[in-house]
């Protein structure tokens, strides 16, 4: 069910990369696995992060710097890929944001991406699976990601409350359906009806709340000269459906801090003392 493709010594945990064979995706998917220092025979709290266009399952662990933390807090971090691999479907591979490395996290409708692109179900069954092969709490799972990442980690968090306790983000895409990423993204894979699209985007799925879906707060950050803040990200639109439901949310707003890995490496120590906190 899982094979172990290679394993490394790190902060005193060990870092994992492994292979699956994914029912939703029906490919072989990737994924990497922090293990903190003592992981053996106890039920340790789990992290799920998503990542953004083009990145992979490796691109957190070696450029986000968060192991160090994730040891001190005995956190497990998981980071799934961002897109099937190798579903050969004529032009995945065209652009950078849309196909391979740009799944958006939802289950494509639209030939002929319907088959394989199921990132939604893939990180459901990811989540099963890691509770039933590691050690992990399965009362004690949160979920956060940046970008692409950052809004599928909050879409799938308010459409599993029960399933994710906590949720942060680095610069999401918080509104997809108002910005081209979301219309080219959404309109790929779910097709031209927008009741489809609102399934899946964060901003609108807060906004049918009349109360907090996490009452212990949301977790936010983004940089102010980040280059697809203005056109892409419409974090206001999230923190206004936000205050409208009474959800807290912390919206921090970093001057100088651009969109990539620099920005995320500054102050992923928070996100995961955040979570830390929420999980107990
Ligand atoms: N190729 C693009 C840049 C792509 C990019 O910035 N990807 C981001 C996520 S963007 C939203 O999901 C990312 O995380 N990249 C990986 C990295 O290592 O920085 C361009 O030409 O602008």
């Amino acid at each position: 069910m899982l094979e172990l493709l290679s394993e490394h010594a790190c902060f005193g945990g060990v870092q994992r990369f492994y292979k699956t064979d994914s029912a939703a995706v029906k490919l072989p998917m990737r994924f990497s696995v922090y293990l903190p220092p003592g992981f053996e025979g106890q039920r340790l709290p789990v992290l799920f992060y998503l990542a953004g266009l083009t990145c992979t399952e490796e691109t957190f662990m070696t450029k986000a710097g968060a192991q160090r933390v994730a040891a001190e807090q005995g956190l497990i971090l998981v980071a799934p890929d961002t897109s099937p691999r190798g579903a050969a479907v004529p032009g995945e591979t065209d652009s950078w944001d849309f196909g391979a490395g740009a799944g958006f996290y939802v289950d494509a409708t639209e030939e002929p991406w319907a088959r394989h692109y199921r990132m939604y179900s893939h990180i459901l069954e990811l989540r099963e699976l890691v509770l039933a092969e590691l050690p992990a709490d399965p009362a004690r799972v949160g979920i956060f990601g940046h970008s692409m990442g950052g809004h599928g980690a909050l879409m799938l968090a308010l459409r599993n409350p029960d399933l994710f306790r906590s949720v942060s983000a680095f610069a999401p895409i918080a509104a997809p359906m108002r910005c081209p990423w979301g219309h080219k993204a959404f309109g790929g894979y779910l097709g031209a009806d927008r009741a489809a699209w609102r399934e899946y985007d964060a901003t609108e799925l807060m906004a049918r709340h009349q109360t907090a879906p996490f009452p212990a707060g949301i977790l936010i950050d983004q940089g102010l000269a980040d280059k697809f803040l203005a056109e892409q990200l419409y974090p206001d639109a999230f923190e206004e459906a936000c205050r409208a439901a009474g959800q807290p949310l912390e919206l921090r707003r970093h001057a100088g801090y651009d969109h990539g890995y620099y920005f995320i490496q500054t102050f992923v120590e928070d996100h995961l003392r955040f979570h830390r906190r929420q999980l107990g």
